[in-house]
């Protein structure tokens, strides 16, 4: 708990420093409810009044942690029981220190809640939500592991929560931190390590980082050729939608070692004048990327995607996008990676009898994306704000009760990257990356799973580099990825002894 606390307070302290400048005199509520996450925000309040910060402790149970509680005493804090107030003076009590507070502590509950949150505490979080949309100068809200009252393990919203700007987690992020709807509420997630073991762990929910990309990512060698890199065959675009095409062979042609494209003339000859690279027509590939702008209904297209599907699935890894999905057979292996966005795996559930809408998918993403798993063994990419990736559990590793494995949830883009042909370029950069690594996927079909979340990470940090914060469309994203590429497998510049570049 001491460790815990005091990285609460430390967060505490560098945001006060952040907004006012200084830590002495700031303004600090703490919400404290019964368990050892209130117990945590007691100790943190405790070390703040210590370093000359004006602490108000608002308490919603009539029980807070002992050990807290004396670490409180003889200090400048000011306790405010909520528990035992009317409901009138505790909402006023929440309003009046939250109002002019700098930083708001959320150590109302932690991990030892299921459901949402409930009483006292829930009517404390509420009203300071309230407050802090009110504040005119907002407070940075500060959670203790994660915002009081998600859904630790599923990422659920089962009732009112406080957004934070910034969650100090302990020794592992947990699920509820990563996964969609929650995720929103979790700000930065700062993890405080704890000592704890946790290599032989399957975890539920994961989040790449760019050093885990930079692992992952192929790097050519000396003896490398085109054709060891890896060929990606690409069958997407058509007379009524060539621009998928472009926008997929251009994201893949600089990271594959080759890519061809089979599609109609018209398509391929958009495909050249962008990416004189590519070869138009089909032969020996190491990957396939089938279905961008493929209408579902396009029966010459579809006949490519049949044959290329025929020839892939559990031969090579297989990227299968917008039209190919209903084409897919009943059951394929992992190395088969479906991309849809919530419309299209709606369609896809319900077209497997399980009768299911966009909003069902929106409602419960984690779910969805782990039953389209269970029907067809496929890895499954779900698009989104937070883009989904999980894939069958591994032989021998404990996962899910449905037999899915570890959900990667990825939030690396930026809600610019919502516009048209931005599924071209993820589905290019994937199927590059598979190429990449086709030998390796094959051998070992879970690594499909963290390569698709590997492609999210890059597809969404050339969508950031892409915008600097402004409009974008798809090809700039394309055209984003290398300088994204070379950032990450960049060695990171170390200072040597005295600060001075190593010569
Ligand atoms: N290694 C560790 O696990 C560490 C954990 N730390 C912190 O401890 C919490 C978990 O503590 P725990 O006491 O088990 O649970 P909570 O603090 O979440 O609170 C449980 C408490 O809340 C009340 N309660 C239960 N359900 C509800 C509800 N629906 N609504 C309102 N209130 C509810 C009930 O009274 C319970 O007693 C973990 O998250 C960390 O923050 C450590 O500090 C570090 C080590």
């Amino acid at each position: 708990m001491a460790t815990a606390a005091r990285a609460v307070e430390l967060a505490v302290v560098h945001a006060l420093r952040e907004r006012t400048g200084g830590v002495a005199g700031g303004r600090v509520v703490v919400l404290v409810g019964a368990g050892n996450n209130g117990g945590d925000g007691l100790y943190a309040a405790a070390g703040l009044a210590r370093r000359g910060v004006g602490v108000h402790v608002l308490t919603t149970s009539e029980h807070p942690q002992a050990g807290g509680l004396a670490a409180l005493r003889g200090g400048t804090a000011r306790l405010v029981p909520l528990a035992q107030a009317w409901p009138a003076q505790a909402l006023r009590a929440v309003a009046d220190a939250v109002g002019p507070a700098d930083v708001v502590v959320d150590a109302v509950a932690g991990t030892g809640v299921t459901g949402g949150l409930r009483g006292v505490a829930a009517t404390v979080v509420a009203a300071t939500r309230e407050a802090v949309e009110a504040a005119p100068r907002p407070p940075v809200v500060v959670a203790v592991d994660v915002p009081s009252g998600i859904g630790v393990d599923d990422g659920a919203l089962p009732g009112d929560v406080l957004p934070a700007d910034v969650t100090v987690t302990m020794g592992v992020a947990k699920p509820g931190l990563l996964l969609p709807p929650a995720t929103v509420c979790a700000g930065r997630v700062e993890v405080v390590d704890l000592g704890l073991d946790l290599t032989r762990r399957t975890p539920a929910a994961a989040r790449l980082t760019d050093a885990d990309v930079a692992d992952l990512w192929p790097v050519p060698h000396r003896e490398d050729h085109k054709y060891s890199r890896g060929v990606l065959g690409v069958v997407a675009g058509s007379d009524r939608y060539p621009g998928a095409a472009v926008l997929a062979t251009s994201a893949a042609a600089p990271l594959a070692g080759m890519v061809r494209y089979v599609g109609p003339d018209g398509a391929a000859r958009h495909v050249l004048d962008a990416r004189p690279e590519v070869v138009v027509g089909s032969g020996r590939v190491q990957a396939w990327v089938v279905g961008p702008g493929v209408g579902d209904d396009d029966t010459a297209r579809l006949r490519d995607v049949r044959r290329a599907l025929a020839e892939g699935l559990g031969t090579v890894p297989v990227v299968v996008d917008a039209g190919a999905l209903l084409a897919l057979p009943e059951r394929v292996a992992p190395t088969a990676v479906l991309t849809p966005h919530a419309g299209e795996l709606a369609r896809l559930l319900s077209a497997w009898g399980r009768s299911t809408s966009r909003a069902d998918v929106e409602a419960d993403p984690v779910g969805a994306a782990r039953r389209a798993v269970s029907f067809t063994g496929a890895t499954v990419l779900l698009k989104g704000a937070t883009t989904l990736v999980v894939g069958p559990s591994e032989e021998g590793v404990a996962g899910s009760s449905d037999g899915t494995g570890t959900v990667y949830a990825q939030a690396d883009g930026t809600d610019w990257l919502a516009t048209a042909g931005a599924g071209d370029v993820l589905a290019g950069v994937l199927g590059a990356l598979l190429a990449g690594r086709s030998a390796d996927v094959m051998a070992h079909p879970p690594l499909a799973a963290r390569l698709a979340a590997a492609a999210a990470l890059v597809h969404g940090r050339a969508a950031r580099a892409a915008s600097a914060g402004g409009p974008l469309v798809a090809l700039d994203v394309a055209r984003a990825v290398p300088g994204v590429v070379a950032t990450l497998l960049a060695p990171p510049l170390r200072t040597g002894p005295g600060g001075r570049m190593p010569g």
